[in-house]
């Protein structure tokens, strides 16, 4: 059995990995971290899982998780970035799911970040985890930066246009709302029921932290800069999210439907629906599913669009598992094989 370490059990995502690990053929949770839940057992916090697990929140502890094949971070940013060095060397690999190794440029991370990066050194190597992408340099990596949840949704929804340069990079818009899980666990006021349900807004209109990572990953797929107006929005329900996706064509000669028909064909966990079909959060709730659908309206220059995940699944710890499941050679959907939750 593959062994597993978990930084950050008691998250949102961490918990998801647990879910997803509970059912998968190859992996053994060996480590699991909390510093607030030390000593605690994992199903006493988390009764679903009562049976699968016999395993208790620790501190990190570097040497445990260096004795791990594969180290998960489900942490906040700025986390990771100070454990992997020490973690690689010891011959664990690591997918970390914040924000630490997304984007190549230190100079840039900090910007966003809004502190220095503390590893600087180890951004050539780490792979940007969008299977879809770089399958092929994530079954050789050590490290894997998964991508977040609104990247997902809005690179997905956008490659098959840039890779055929079919559009103006310039000018590509993404309205993006997610589900109330995607800020994570921990308290806030803004993430109380009684601020969020009955309502709808806009958020980081200014400037999201995921607005580099996302130009960072279509500039590659485009092969030059693009420029993303990018608006995130809270929806009042807890998983999902939906992007909206806006771009101006500039050949409009090619059918569109069997271009993203052909581009994803072949991937496990990107599913194009039938045209005039619509996406929903809700069918792709619980499962490791992108689901896109495209129109152009009265046909003329501008394309819409689509494209749903599971913030949690897709948008993050199935995305880590799919990760792993490259990376260490096994069948790529295993522990995935979960369909959405409907209703
Ligand atoms: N929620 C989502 O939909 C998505 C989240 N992500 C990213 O995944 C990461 C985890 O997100 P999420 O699960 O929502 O976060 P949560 O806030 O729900 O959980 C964070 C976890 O990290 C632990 N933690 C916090 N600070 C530290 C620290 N300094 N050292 C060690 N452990 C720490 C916490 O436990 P304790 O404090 O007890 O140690 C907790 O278990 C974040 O980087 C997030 O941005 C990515 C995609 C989607
Ligand atoms: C609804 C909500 O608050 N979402 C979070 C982003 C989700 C996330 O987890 O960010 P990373 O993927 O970069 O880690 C936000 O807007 O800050």
């Amino acid at each position: 059995m593959i062994k597993v370490g978990i930084v950050g059990g008691t998250g949102y995502t961490g918990v998801e990995l647990l879910r997803l690990l509970a059912l998968h053929d190859e992996a053994e949770v060996a480590a699991i971290t909390s510093r607030a839940e030390s000593g605690r057992r994992v199903d006493d916090l988390y009764p679903n899982l009562r049976g699968y697990y016999d395993l208790v929140f620790s501190e990190p502890d570097v040497a445990a998780l260096a004795a791990c094949d594969i180290v998960f971070f489900a942490t906040p940013h700025n986390v990771a970035m100070n454990l992997v060095p020490e973690l690689l060397q010891a011959g664990a690999r690591v997918i970390d799911l914040s924000a630490d190794y997304r984007i190549r440029d230190a100079e840039l991370w900090s910007r966003w970040y809004g502190e220095p990066h503390a590893s600087p050194e180890l951004l050539p190597q780490a792979v940007y985890g969008l299977p879809e992408l770089n399958r092929e340099q994530i079954a050789g990596a050590a490290l894997v930066a998964c991508p977040g949840c609104y990247p997902t949704s809005v690179q997905l929804g956008l490659i098959p246009l840039l890779a055929r340069g079919l559009v103006d990079t310039q000018s590509l818009i993404a309205s993006s709302a997610s589900g109330v899980s995607g800020a994570g666990r921990q308290a806030k006021v803004d993430n109380l029921l009684s601020e969020v349900a009955d309502s709808f807004k806009a958020y980081g209109v200014t400037g999201h932290r995921h607005l580099p990572e996302i130009e960072q990953g279509l500039a590659d797929v485009a092969g030059g800069p693009v420029q993303l107006t990018f608006v995130p929005h809270l929806l009042p329900m807890i998983r999902g999210i939906h992007s909206t996706l806006f771009a101006r064509l500039v050949d409009n000669t090619v059918d569109l439907q069997a271009l993203y028909e052909e581009t994803y064909g072949q991937e496990p966990f990107v599913d194009v629906l039938p045209a005039g079909m619509y996406p929903q959060t809700r069918t792709v709730k619980g499962a490791n599913r992108c689901q896109i659908s495209l129109q152009v309206p009265q046909g003329r220059d501008t394309v819409v669009v689509m494209s749903t995940i599971d913030n949690l699944v897709k948008g993050a710890s199935g995305q880590a598992v799919q990760n792993m499941n490259i990376m260490l050679g096994l069948e790529e959907d295993m522990g995935l094989r979960q369909v959405g939750l409907l209703p």
